[in-house]
């Protein structure tokens, strides 16, 4: 199938199905139409199914560091969304919860100072955290991370730009009320230690306290992507993809394949 229309603010799309697909249009004529969408940098056909990207390197740059801040109240879908992501695009996900869970159960020196954080809500001092996010970046052998869960407050925030130096590309904002996330959690089930009561009240007050004005802050500077995570996470992740195509990858060709088969 071949779509064309004027070569104004041409685009170029590949579908990697049964047969390729190309598309070359003008983004205003198509979308004007209604039935197209403005997607990747392209135009596509909106009746299609969603597509699915194969590989991040097919989208993002290979020659620098992409850095996505995931944040959100504690069982807003973080984790959730993060691992349908890395799925998808190949990022390394790295959950800060679970690295200081994983360092707590290891018996470390750092393993009380991270078990009475926790327990608390409380937010672990950044020189272990960022510890344990640089080990596992470079372990990862990847330059694409998806970072789950910080900065937390300033100080993380300050002390990943300082001690690391680098910037995120742009920041998810799952954005989900406290009483679906209360509920969310009461029914995690994963056994943690910390989804308890007491302890989520605590951790919701924290996140109100100290983590929204980092939202704030990176709101000011233009790079909140704000997600509506209340709705279904087949939903939600959905508006991610989209998000995440069209922001990092403008009017280049890509090679993308259909949903349904990503499973073979
Ligand atoms: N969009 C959603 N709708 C309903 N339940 C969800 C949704 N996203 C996640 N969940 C469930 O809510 C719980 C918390 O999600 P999780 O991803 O662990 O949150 P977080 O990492 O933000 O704390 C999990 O049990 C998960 O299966
Ligand atoms: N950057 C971080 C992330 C988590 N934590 C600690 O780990 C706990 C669990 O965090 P998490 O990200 O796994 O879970 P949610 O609170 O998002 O559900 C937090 O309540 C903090 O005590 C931290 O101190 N610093």
């Amino acid at each position: 199938m071949e779509v064309k229309g004027s070569h104004e603010d041409k685009s170029v799309v590949s579908f990697h199905s049964k047969d390729f697909i190309n598309l070359q249009c003008s983004r205003r004529d198509l979308t004007a139409a209604g039935r197209y969408q403005y997607f990747m940098g392209t135009i596509i056909d909106a009746a299609e199914p969603l597509v699915m990207v194969k590989d991040a390197n097919e989208i993002f740059s290979d020659n620098k560091i992409t850095c996505i801040f995931v944040l959100g109240g504690p069982g807003s879908g973080k984790g959730t969304q993060c691992e349908k992501i890395v799925e998808h695009f190949g990022f390394t996900h790295l959950s800060t919860g679970d690295l200081l869970k994983a360092e707590m159960e290891s018996n470390s020196e750092n393993g009380t100072t991270i078990r009475n954080m926790r327990k608390e809500g409380k937010i672990v001092p950044s020189e272990v955290t960022i510890k344990l996010l640089q080990r596992a970046m470079q372990e990862s052998g990847n330059n694409k991370f998806l970072i789950d869960g910080f900065p937390r407050n300033e100080e993380n925030r300050a002390a990943f730009e300082n001690i690391m130096n680098i910037q995120p590309d742009f920041v998810f904002f799952f954005k989900c009320s406290e009483e679906e996330r209360k509920r969310r959690i009461l029914n995690r089930n994963q056994g943690r230690d910390d989804d308890n009561i007491d302890t989520i009240l605590k951790r919701f007050k924290v996140y109100e306290e100290s983590t929204l004005p980092i939202i704030e802050y990176y709101r000011s500077k233009g790079k909140i992507c704000e997600i509506d995570a209340e709705r279904p996470v087949e939903e939600v992740f959905e508006v991610i993809y989209r998000q995440l195509v069209e922001r990092m990858r403008e009017g280049t060709d890509v090679e993308v394949c259909r949903k349904e088969e990503k499973a073979v």
